[in-house]
C-alpha cells in the first residue's frame, strides 16, 4: 500500500471498494494492469467520466491521460458518439446477423488506410493478433512467428513471450499455464535490432510465416522505432515471403488517421486494430492484402468466428469516433496538444534537474526515469520503477491520472484544453520537484 498520501486526499470509498472486489475477483480487477501494482497501490474507483475528466467514487476530479487505455480520444462521452450509441440501442443490442453499420465501419478504416483492403471484425485487440497470426500461418503454410521482446499484442498463448504492459509490470518472466509446445515456434527479438531479425531470418530461411511489430512499441512505455527499423522489417519479410503484421491496436487512428504505416510510409500485409475503432466499446479488427484476406472463412478456409463481432453498439461507437477524427485538423490539434506538454515537462526536468526522458509520437507521450535513452527492453526494464510511483502517486494528488506503471503509455485527447494542459504542466513540475532521490 503506497504512503504517499497527503491528509487531505482520502480514496477512502475506493478502499472500501477494492476490499469487496478483492473477495470476488482476481486480484480484485478485471486486468492486471488496473490493480496499479505497478505503483505499489491500490486502484481508484472510477464512478463516471466526460470530456477530458474521470470522476472517481471519493468526489475527485482528474485530467485523464490513460483513456480507457487509448480508445477515448475524442475524450468522454462525446455528444455524437453518445448519441450514435443510444440510437443503435434502440436498435436492438446484438443479432448475429449482418448489418449496414459493419459495412460503414469497414469502409471507414479501408478509406483511411491504404494497405487495407478487406477487414474482419473481432471483439478485442487480443482476437485480431491471434486471428492475423492464424492466417498468415495459413497463407505462407509455416509455423514460426517473430515478436519482439517488450510488445505486448495480447494475451493469447503464443504471445505471451517476453510480453510488455502488465506482464512487465508485474516483472513475469512469461505466463504460467502457457503449454511450452505453444510457444516453441515464437521467436522474439530486441525491438529496434534488425540484425536479430536477419539472424532469425538466417537460422529459419523457409519456416517463417509473420513478423509481428508494434510499430511503436508502446507496452514498454514509449519506444519508438529507429531510423529504418520498420524498412528492414519489410525488407526482410518480403525476401523471405513472410507476413509482415503491424498491431495497431494503440498507434491505429492515434497518431495518424492511417496510424503509424502512414507516418512510416510503410505498406503491411495485415494491421491489427482495437481500441479507437470501438470508441471505447469492446472491438477489434484486423485486415490487409484482399489475396490474403481472402483466406478467411467463409470466403476461404481459415477458421475464425464471434457470436458478437461486428456487434452494433460497437460499429456505431466506431463510425461516430472516426467520422470525428477524419474531420479536418484533429491531428494537427492533437500534434499540437504534444508539443504543448513536451515543451512544458521538457523544462520541468530541466529545471529540476531529474534524470528522465519524455517521449513522445504524435497523441502519446511516456516519461521514462531512466538515464539513457529507451530503444528496447532490455533499456526500459532499467528504468526507476520507484521514482516513477512517487511521480504517479503525487500527480494524481494534483488531479492528473496518469497510467499506474512505468511501462504504460499516456495518450493526449482531443477535449484537453489549453488551461488543463497548463495545469497539467504545473502539477509535473511540481510533483517532479518534489521527487525524494
Ligand atoms: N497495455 C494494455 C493494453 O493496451 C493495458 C490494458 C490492459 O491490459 O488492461
Amino acid at each position: 500500500m503506497q504512503t504517499s498520501h497527503s491528509g487531505a486526499f482520502s480514496l477512502a470509498r475506493s478502499q472500501e471498494l477494492f476490499s469487496e472486489a478483492q473477495q470476488l475477483l482476481p486480484g480484485g480487477v478485471n486486468s492486471p494492469v488496473r490493480a496499479f501494482r505497478g505503483v505499489g497501490g491500490e486502484p481508484v474507483f472510477i464512478e463516471r467520466a466526460n470530456g477530458a475528466y474521470l470522476h472517481d467514487v471519493d468526489g475527485h476530479r482528474y485530467l485523464d491521460y490513460v483513456q480507457s487505455w487509448g480508445p477515448m480520444i475524442l475524450g468522454h462521452t462525446y455528444p455524437s458518439v453518445v448519441e450514435a450509441v443510444i440510437n443503435a440501442s434502440q436498435r436492438g443490442f446484438s443479432f448475429g446477423a449482418p448489418t449496414e453499420a459493419e459495412n460503414v465501419l469497414a469502409r471507414l478504416v479501408i478509406e483511411s488506410v491504404p494497405s487495407v483492403e478487406m477487414i474482419r471484425f473481432v471483439n478485442s485487440g487480443t482476437e485480431a493478433t491471434m486471428s492475423a497470426l492464424r492466417l498468415a500461418r495459413a497463407y505462407t503454410g509455416r509455423d514460426k512467428i517473430i515478436k519482439f521482446s517488450g510488445c505486448y499484442h495480447g494475451h493469447a498463448d503464443m504471445l505471451l513471450v517476453q510480453a510488455g504492459s502488465g506482464v512487465a509490470t508485474m516483472g513475469l518472466p512469461d505466463s504460467p499455464g502457457v503449454p511450452a509446445q505453444t510457444t516453441q515456434n515464437t521467436l522474439t527479438a530486441e525491438y529496434n535490432d534488425t540484425a536479430a531479425v536477419e539472424q532469425l531470418f538466417a537460422t529459419y530461411p523457409d519456416d517463417i510465416a509473420a513478423v509481428i511489430v508494434e510499430p511503436i512499441a508502446a507496452n514498454m512505455g514509449l519506444v519508438p522505432p529507429t531510423p529504418g527499423f520498420l524498412e528492414s522489417l519489410r525488407e526482410l519479410t518480403e525476401r523471405h515471403h513472410a507476413v509482415l503484421i503491424f498491431d495497431e491496436v494503440m498507434t491505429g487512428f492515434r497518431v495518424a488517421l492511417g496510424g503509424m504505416q502512414e507516418r512510416a510510409q510503410i505498406t503491411p500485409d495485415l494491421t491489427c486494430f482495437g481500441k479507437i475503432i470501438g470508441g471505447g466499446l469492446p472491438v477489434g479488427a484486423y485486415g490487409g492484402r484482399r489475396e490474403i484476406m481472402s483466406l478467411v472463412a467463409p470466403l476461404g478456409p481459415m477458421y475464425q468466428a464471434g457470436t458478437l463481432s461486428g456487434n452494433p453498439l460497437a460499429m456505431a461507437a466506431g463510425i461516430a469516433t472516426l467520422t470525428e477524427l477524419r474531420k479536418p485538423g484533429q491531428y494537427q490539434e492533437l500534434e499540437r496538444k504534444g508539443q504543448v506538454l513536451e515543451e512544458g515537462f521538457t523544462k520541468a526536468l530541466q529545471d529540476h534537474h531529474i534524470q528522465a526522458s519524455f517521449v513522445r509520437i504524435g497523441a502519446m507521450f511516456c516519461l521514462y526515469f531512466n538515464a539513457e535513452p529507451v530503444v528496447n527492453y532490455t533499456v526500459a526494464k532499467h528504468s526507476d520503477t520507484a521514482r516513477f510511483a512517487q511521480y504517479f502517486w503525487n500527480m494524481l494528488e494534483h488531479g492528473i491520472y496518469l497510467p499506474p506503471s512505468q511501462f504504460e503509455s499516456c495518450f493526449i485527447s482531443l477535449a484537453l484544453e489549453d488551461a488543463m494542459l497548463e495545469e497539467t504542466i504545473r502539477a509535473a513540475s511540481t510533483c517532479l520537484g518534489a521527487l525524494i532521490s
